[in-house]
């Protein structure tokens, strides 16, 4: 986004690219590693067993015989993304195998050590984080096929079966909804009419199809636990010691999908602000985003305001056309409430009723659903309070007429 004498827009594969965001991918990373060098045998062992593993109560002491392996062989971008998704989903499993009663203080050093080093290259934390849980988890069954969701895959998994499948690849198909949005970011302000295209309503009907592909009780009661971190998580109030790493404990918040890099970047070009509170956990947020994701949204801050330029033009047509990305953002964070209400209010309430129940299916055939997360999110907010907030905040980002 170099500033120009207004009449001229940057090539934008080439200015994507500084971020390490492309045309056809947006922030996903383009075409992932599937496999590891031979050395890292043990780690992909484990890694495509983990359901099995984690249900069998196995994969506990399958990481304690696991040797302690140096991250020396790793070579470039793509093979250190892949071992932090194998480290990471490796990491949650262990940590979360016996639930949230169950937990453990101490991550060993043969899985801590190499997975310090693999996020320190990589800028990450050493913690499963949406860049690992969706940007560089999919690969497509035929390689020549579509990015559709009947062609896609996750490389890495966790129990959850084909909701957690469903999961990931419709967070994926958001991701990739947003794509002709990052171009507007990166043109603006020499295009700004271009902004009647930012496909944030386009990111709707992608996420509506969660309801096809996620069961509510199995997201409940399965997978959410999996993407708790040990920062803000009463059920690991003290965090984990990374063993080998340091004797302190560290606390990191868990994967959730406020590490996009989407909303954060169309919240930036459109100017939104949000109370202080809020603010402050979408910062520390972006510290989970891979770091050129982070500069890009920074880059995007920086720029002229997009808001003061269609203030300042009194050109109707603007207004209506930014006022229009406003509402369909709002009508994002709106869509995205009744979602959480239904994946994680409703849901409890249905596990609590079924636990209740003599001989009741959801306690004993799908484990004792956490309780630690019934008002948190796995990122670690309130989350009603917080996504209420956002949206409102959001709101109040219209130009009045
Ligand atoms: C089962 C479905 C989903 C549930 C239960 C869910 C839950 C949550 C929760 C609890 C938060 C609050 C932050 C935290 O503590 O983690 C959050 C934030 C967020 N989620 Fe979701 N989410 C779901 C699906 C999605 C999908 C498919 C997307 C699309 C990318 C998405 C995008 C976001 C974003 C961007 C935020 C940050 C808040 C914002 O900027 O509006 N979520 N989600």
């Amino acid at each position: 986004m170099e500033p120009g004498d207004g009449s001229e827009e940057p090539a934008l594969p080439l200015a994507l690219a500084r971020f390490q965001l492309s045309e056809e991918y947006g922030s996903l990373l383009p075409e992932p590693l599937t496999e590891l060098p031979a050395p890292y045998g043990p780690w992909m062992e484990i890694a495509h067993n983990l359901p099995q593993l984690i249900t069998s109560h196995q994969l506990r002491s399958r990481v304690h015989q696991m040797p302690q392996l140096s991250t020396r062989h790793l070579r470039g971008r793509e093979e250190l993304h892949l071992a932090h998704l194998v480290l990471s989903f490796i990491t949650m499993g262990y940590i979360w195998q016996e639930g949230e009663e169950g937990t453990v203080k101490v991550l060993p050093r043969n899985l801590a050590v190499p997975f310090w080093e693999v996020s320190q290259a990589l800028g990450l934390p050493p913690i499963l984080s949406h860049a690992d849980f969706v940007l560089a988890n999919w690969r497509r069954k035929n390689p020549n096929g579509p990015l559709e969701i009947n062609n896609l895959d996750t490389i890495i998994s966790l129990p959850g079966g084909e909701s957690l499948r469903g999961f990931i690849l419709v967070t994926l198909l958001v991701e990739k909804a947003a794509v002709p949005g990052f171009k507007v970011g990166i043109t603006v302000p020499h295009s700004v009419l271009l902004a009647q295209k930012a496909p944030m309503v386009g990111t709707i009907p992608c996420t509506l199809a969660l309801v096809d592909y996620v069961d509510p009780a199995v997201f409940y009661a399965v997978i959410r636990i999996f993407l708790s971190g040990w920062k803000d998580n009463p059920a690991m109030p003290d965090g984990l010691i990374y063993e080998g790493v340091s004797d302190e404990p560290m606390e990191y918040s868990g994967g959730s999908a406020a590490q996009s890099t989407i909303l954060h970047a169309f919240d930036e070009l459109l100017g939104i602000r949000h109370s202080k509170e809020s603010a402050a956990f979408l910062h520390r947020m972006r510290d989970y985003m891979p770091p050129p994701h982070r500069a890009f949204v920074e880059e995007i801050r920086r720029a002229p305001s997009l808001k003061q330029h269609v203030l300042s033009s009194r050109d109707t047509r603007l207004h209506k056309a930014f006022n229009q990305c406003v509402s369909a953002l709002a009508d994002f964070r709106s869509y995205h409430i009744t979602v959480v209400t239904k994946y994680i209010t409703i849901a409890a309430t249905k596990a609590k009723a079924g636990q209740a129940e003599p001989g009741g299916k959801s306690g004993s055939s799908m484990g004792k659903p956490p309780s630690a997360l019934e008002a948190k999110g796995t990122g670690g907010s309130h989350i009603f309070s917080f996504l209420k907030s956002i949206r409102d905040t959001t709101r109040e980002g219209m130009i009045n007429a």
